[in-house]
């Protein structure tokens, strides 16, 4: 009798573990060697982790990687093939973002949709967004905008060089609040940019497993004053300045359109396609989607126009045979818009100076809903995936010597490689959550470094001594990177120059 309800017992146990865990008949992908319970705890590299994956996988033979934190899997894709097998061809199971419970529920992100999991709410969002930045949209509304700004941050330039990275930093903020809420931007110390960056500050704080609480959600219920729940106070604080930036210009927006202005907005817009009852869901969407659109269009862009600067001053020759090109075909004008195609090495310019540091080089975390498989590994479900495009942007296969700073790789017979600028678009994610603001990026660098180039000279800043400073460009090290802030000079090119700058009047 005792030995039945034994077998009986162990039956169940039996049962449950199979059934728990089905059995699987492919391997994971390779990775570091794991250790009981706390798995690659150890070995995850605390900083640069995108050049200390790739040397792993280069060290394991492998476009893919697994690594295990606490029984928690996490899968890198280091190549371009397993981008594409993974988040294009298995987009079904992999196009939804992990549910970081620091991010989304201790900081209150789980508004913004670039953090929201795939589903109908995502969609919603999406939806909203992609109506006003998919590609003839922007040509039509948010070019005028974008060459305005672009006016002004000439005339910043030139009135005080030395501030630069303050003035892009306007330019950015200036164009996107302006195709977003339709507000105006001031010249000098805007609230709305201050909210942006307040609320921007925390993003690297929450990102996905820089807190035990992702590991362990149930420490998001420990109260704050308990030592080592300090994490609590980030997350209010995060919370406070996000519901800032999402209220107080949407609130400016809706008041100027009651005094029949701000018409040529996002906001305007989508609450015309619909008939939206006054804190009703929809209209919580549409306040969503614009906070995600001003959040996600400040640090990429401000990153990348930065280093664009240093990689001006740090290589003369490349700078100059862009401005040779741009004196031909201009002619002492400004460029617009629709000069780009004549202008093919100034493109190139700007799609160097992507791929040689993107600003997410880990891309934004994805989550596998089921299983999935690649090259006969497993790929369990509930993994985080990172792909590693600054990996793929250097994939020595694609682009020779890819540590050099060389836009003429991008040319084929004078004009883009097409082939090339395909695989560039990688530095903009995969599959259904690809950046939905590339477009409107790519209008805003491109018109910017070419107007910058055409009239002004970017070289290196000189001590009191008249001896050169160095730029050595630092970034933050988080995965979100930042320019660390460097010194340069900025002169007008000639006399010609100075009147085209002193006609860039505010608009
Ligand atoms: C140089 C500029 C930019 C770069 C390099 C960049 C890159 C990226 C990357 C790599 C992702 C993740 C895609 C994925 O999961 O596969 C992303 C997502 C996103 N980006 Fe950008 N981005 C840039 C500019 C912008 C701008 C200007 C906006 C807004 C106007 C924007 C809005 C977004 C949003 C909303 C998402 C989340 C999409 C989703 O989860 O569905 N980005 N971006």
């Amino acid at each position: 009798m005792f030995s039945s309800i034994i077998l009986a017992v162990f039956s169940i146990i039996v049962l449950v573990y199979v059934r728990k865990k089905p059995r699987r008949t492919l391997p994971l992908p390779p990775g570091p060697r794991k250790y009981p319970i706390i798995g690659d705890l150890l070995v995850v590299p605390d900083e640069s982790h995108w050049v200390a994956y790739d040397r792993i996988a280069k060290e394991c033979n492998s476009d893919i990687l697994h690594f295990s934190v606490f029984g928690n899997s996490v899968i890198v894709l280091n190549s371009f093939a397993a981008a594409s097998d993974v988040l294009d061809r298995q987009s079904s199971i992999s196009s939804s973002r992990p549910e970081g419970t620091m991010i989304n529920e201790v900081m209150g992100w789980k508004s913004m949709f670039s953090v929201q999991p795939y589903g109908q709410q995502w969609r919603d969002h999406r939806k909203v967004f992609w109506q006003e930045f998919h590609p003839e949209h922007g040509r039509l509304h948010h070019r005028p905008i974008q060459l305005r700004c672009s006016r002004d941050l000439i005339r910043h330039l030139y009135e005080s060089p030395l501030d630069f990275q303050t003035h892009i930093r306007h330019m950015i903020a200036s164009s996107i609040l302006m195709v977003v809420y339709g507000v105006d931007v001031q010249e000098k110390d805007d609230p709305n940019i201050t909210l942006v960056e307040d609320a921007l500050k925390h993003l690297d704080l929450g990102f996905i497993g820089t807190y035990m609480v992702d590991i362990f959600p149930f420490l998001k219920h420990i109260p704050r004053w308990i030592p080592g729940a300090g994490f609590q106070i980030i997350g209010e604080n995060a919370t406070r300045d996000l519901n800032l930036l999402v209220d107080v210009p949407y609130s400016q927006t809706r008041r100027l359109l009651a005094k029949g202005r701000g018409e040529s907005s996002l906001i305007c817009r989508a609450l015309n396609r619909g008939s939206i009852p006054d804190g009703g869901p929809e209209e919580g969407i549409i306040k969503n989607t614009a906070a995600t659109a001003y959040l996600g269009a400040n640090e990429t862009s401000k990153f990348s126009m930065t280093l664009f600067i240093a990689l001006m001053a740090l290589n003369p020759d490349i700078q100059e045979r862009a401005q040779r090109e741009l004196d031909q075909y201009l002619d002492h004008r400004l460029p617009e818009f629709e000069d780009e195609y004549y202008l093919p090495y100034t493109s190139a310019v700007m799609l160097e100076v992507l791929r040689l540091e993107p600003i997410t080089p880990l891309g934004l975390p994805r989550s596998l809903v089921s299983d999935g498989d690649y090259k006969g590994y497993h790929l369990p479900s509930g993994s985080v995936v990172f792909c590693n495009l600054w990996a793929i942007l250097r994939d020595e296969t694609v682009f020779s010597e890819p540590e050099e700073f060389k836009p003429s790789r991008f040319l084929i017979d004078g004009q883009i490689d097409p082939r090339l600028k395909d695989y560039f678009m990688t530095a903009f994610g995969f599959g259904r959550r690809i950046c939905p603001g590339r477009y409107f990026a790519m209008d805003n660098l491109w018109l910017n470094m070419a107007s910058i180039l055409s009239v002004f000279t970017i070289g290196k800043a000189v001590d009191e001594n008249g001896q050169e400073i160095d730029i050595n460009p630092e970034y933050t090290t988080n995965l979100n990177r930042h320019v660390l802030p460097f010194k340069c000079s900025i002169k007008p090119r000639s006399e010609r120059a100075e009147e085209l700058i002193r006609e860039c009047r505010r608009l």
